[in-house]
């Protein structure tokens, strides 16, 4: 059985002018958990994982990693984290191999043993024939496989996902959702945020789901199924979120669109 939370939030509140997007949050995740992080758009997800890696700091409440408030600055947590971001700045001109060996450095490993990593993970993602080519002329499947590499060379102990299927075909889904459960399975703790609602129920073993600035559900997908009438997470999504418009919304979009009445 756990014990002590891996990542703790205590009345995690956080506002931005004029706008509360967290309202006392608290959360404990464990060892070897993979949180399925969801919510609306604009619910606070990015928010919240952006207050974790230590990256927005006017926030009121407490958080802690490793039993650390976030508060002490301390770069050895740093050091155990990693992170996609959703929206990554992929410094284009460089090569994958460069760009990997830049990161590993960053976070103190050694150079070789780095370029070593980086070329055995690209190749086993199927960029073997790319490693020196910019990535610039990479489609967006294939950052993001390089964003998933970059994320993972040092080995943390927790990860951080914001939509890291993204941009990903159907095999390497396939890939990423086994990489994840086994890192997982081996100890690691994972933070995964994404609106991809059947590739979260299957990976999750917890699905936390963010509403109106607070905790609206926290359970395993069984768990939720047993407390919704709904069958799949996207419906429970929706009962959970108040959403039934979907078919209205639709319409009167394709009446703008088309200038007329639709039909049914
Ligand atoms: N730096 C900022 N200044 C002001 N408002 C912000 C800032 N960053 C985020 N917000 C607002 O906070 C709210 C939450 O944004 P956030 O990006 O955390 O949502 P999200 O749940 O990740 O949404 P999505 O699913 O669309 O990615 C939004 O209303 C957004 O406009």
């Amino acid at each position: 059985m756990p014990t002590e939370p891996i990542i703790s939030m205590r009345d995690l509140t956080m506002e931005f002018p004029g706008k509360r997007v967290l309202d006392g949050i608290s959360l404990d995740v464990f060892r070897g958990q993979i949180i399925g992080y969801i919510g609306p758009n604009g619910a606070g997800k990015s928010t919240t994982l952006k207050i974790l890696l230590g990256l927005l700091q006017d926030y009121k409440g407490t958080v802690e990693i490793f039993g650390n408030d976030l508060r002490n600055e301390n770069q050895d947590v740093k050091r155990r984290i990693g992170y996609v971001p959703e929206n990554a700045e992929i410094y284009d001109t460089l090569t994958p191999m460069e760009y990997l060996t830049f990161v590993g450095e960053l976070y103190g490993m050694n150079r070789t043993a780095v370029e070593e990593k980086a070329s055995q993970l690209l190749t086993v993602l199927g960029l073997e024939e790319v490693l020196h080519t910019r990535i610039s002329s990479f489609s967006k499947g294939m950052k993001q496989k390089v964003l998933i590499i970059s994320s993972l060379l040092h080995d943390p102990d927790i990860l951080f996902l914001d939509e890291p299927l993204s941009g990903l075909d159907a095999n390497s889904v396939m890939v990423v959702k086994d990489i994840l459960a086994a890192l997982a399975a081996s100890g690691k703790t994972i933070f995964y945020s994404s609106h991809i609602m059947d590739v979260v129920e299957k990976i999750s073993n917890r699905i936390v789901l963010l509403y109106n600035g607070k905790i609206a559900a926290d359970g395993s997908f069984d768990e939720l199924k047993g407390q919704s009438e709904a069958g799949s997470l996207e419906m429970i999504f929706n009962q959970l979120t108040g959403f039934d418009e979907h078919q209205q919304t639709a319409k009167r979009f394709v009446e703008l669109v088309t200038g007329g009445e639709t039909d049914g």
